[in-house]
């Protein structure tokens, strides 16, 4: 591979159902004769998505094994370098993240990653907003923010479900977030590949505006101060902050030389990643590759520390001491360290989002599942933020491909399923879901008795 001719990268991004599938079949259907590398990652416990991605030359690679976002020091380097190793050049690689992904650590990888430097070349954010449905996300999910702010190119999409004047000021409030991306209007992905393709929009510097913390990695800990301790008790006090509680570690350092700071985080890190031991205000917190997490709630909250051997000691915290205006204490007096550092925290998901899959054999009535599934999204269908399926329908040889949006949803006849078994798959995602509540209704519109309802199934677009 020439690494003066790096191959470009676009990260295609977007919330749950904003139409980056739609886009990619686009690009992989149009006649432009590239060789395009698909990464495809998806959110959800059951995978559908490679059901939907069209058949194409181009290759394929899924990642299911969590989000790409956490995940990109295993899978996402793993792919990248056996693209890397191809004897066929290609032309371009696309990545498809899921829609709750930060692109930010995606796109990191391309700079801080020495083997992927060298081959890769990061040339575009590409962001696809669902013009109907963001405005329900932009104000309670940071990774839909994440996603405006990083764009370098703005698909406005599904125009024609929104109103012109509704549009404008929704393309008002995106320019608002990012004055630097190109905005295009869209509908179904329909733009021209030059416009996200080889766009050369990536600007580093401009990624590290939004994020000044761009460039480093990530760790589970916010700060580290390293202290010098005599032998006998100290004392770390700590005010009311935004948690009840907070892990830290404390490790004695030989000195203040990068070297023997980097093998204490090196240490830090692998502490983190232990069980933790559990501390309540009164119980010593002791120097040692130990996780000890801090319980508190009345304040201040005490915590003796014991030190049998005077020295240099870093001081691990997974907040930043500032938050609960933490302090070291020596014979009652406050000590200040003779180094700090402030760290990249690990970045966090909206846990409350999350995804119900199944996975169930046999037919389904079509007229019954009609019915759930338009009850299902009235009532429920602001809290489900995405549903997908592809599924077997009693009187049907061919798919049925089930895509929802909030209460928007469409049922598409797909191929044959010729000689592979008809098993039904279907996934939502949201907030709130109730797992047996669906897993059960889905169950009750399998065709079981022999008794079917009806045989329409649930065809074109609409509203539920
Ligand atoms: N009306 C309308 N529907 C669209 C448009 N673009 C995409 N859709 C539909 O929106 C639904 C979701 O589209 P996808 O392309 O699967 O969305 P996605 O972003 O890949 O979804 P996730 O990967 O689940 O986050 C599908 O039913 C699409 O047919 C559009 O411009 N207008």
């Amino acid at each position: 591979m020439n690494p003066k001719n790096p191959i470009p990268v676009t990260i295609l991004t977007g919330f749950l159902g904003a139409g980056k599938t739609t886009l990619l079949n686009r690009i992989l259907t149009e006649q432009h004769g590239k060789k395009i590398a698909v990464i495809e990652n998806e959110f959800g416990e059951v995978g559908v998505d490679n059901q939907l991605v069209i058949q194409s030359d181009e290759e394929l690679f899924e990642m299911n094994n969590g989000c790409i976002c956490c995940t990109v020091r295993g899978d996402l380097i793993r792919i990248l370098t056996r693209l890397a190793k191809r004897k066929e050049p290609l032309d371009a690689v696309l990545i498809e993240t899921t829609g709750l992904a930060d692109p930010g650590p995606v796109a990191q990888t391309f700079f801080t990653d020495p083997e992927i430097r060298e081959v890769f070349r990061l040339d575009a954010i590409v962001t696809v907003v669902d013009a109907k449905h963001i405005a329900l996300h932009l104000d309670d999910s940071d990774e839909a923010r994440e996603q405006v702010a990083f764009a370098d190119v703005i698909l406005l999409n599904k125009i024609d479900l929104v109103e012109p004047n509704e549009l404008n000021a929704l393309e008002a409030r995106l320019r608002k977030m990012n004055a630097a991306a190109k905005i295009h209007r869209t509908r179904n992905g329909e733009i021209a590949l030059d416009r996200v393709l080889g766009v050369g929009g990536f600007n580093l510097s401009r990624a590290t505006e939004i994020d000044p913390q761009f460039l480093e990695p990530e760790y589970p800990f916010e700060w580290a101060g390293v202290y010098e301790l005599p032998a006998g008790k100290a004392a770390l006090t700590i005010d009311e902050g935004p948690d009840p509680e907070m892990s830290v570690t404390l490790l004695p350092v030989a000195s203040l030389s990068e070297t023997d700071i980097t093998t204490a985080r090196e240490a830090a890190v692998r502490t983190f990643s232990d069980w933790e031991t559990v501390l309540r205000p009164g119980d010593a917190i002791l120097p040692g590759e130990t996780h000890q997490q801090l319980s508190f709630s009345a304040f201040p909250a005490v915590f003796p520390v014991l030190v049998k051997r005077a020295g240099l000691y870093a001081l691990f915290t997974q907040h930043h001491p500032d938050e609960f205006n933490a302090a070291l204490h020596i014979a009652g007096e406050g000590v200040a360290p003779k180094w700090e550092h402030t760290f990249k925290p690990d970045h966090e998901h909206d846990e409350e989002v999350t995804s119900v899959g199944v996975s169930l054999p046999g037919n389904l009535d079509g007229k019954r599942l009609n019915e759930w599934l338009d009850v299902l999204l009235r009532t429920k269908g602001n809290d489900i933020f995405r549903s997908k399926g592809v599924l077997a329908v009693h009187g049907s040889d061919q798919r049925l491909v089930f895509q929802g949006v909030h209460m928007l949803f469409d049922g598409r006849l797909d191929r044959p399923w010729g000689d592979e078994s008809r098993v039904n798959t279907f996934v939502f995602i949201g907030r709130n879901l109730n797992r047996d509540e669906l897993v059960e209704g889905f169950k009750r519109c399998l065709v079981t008795d022999g008794v079917i309802a009806g045989h329409a199934v649930p065809d074109g677009s609409r509203e539920a």
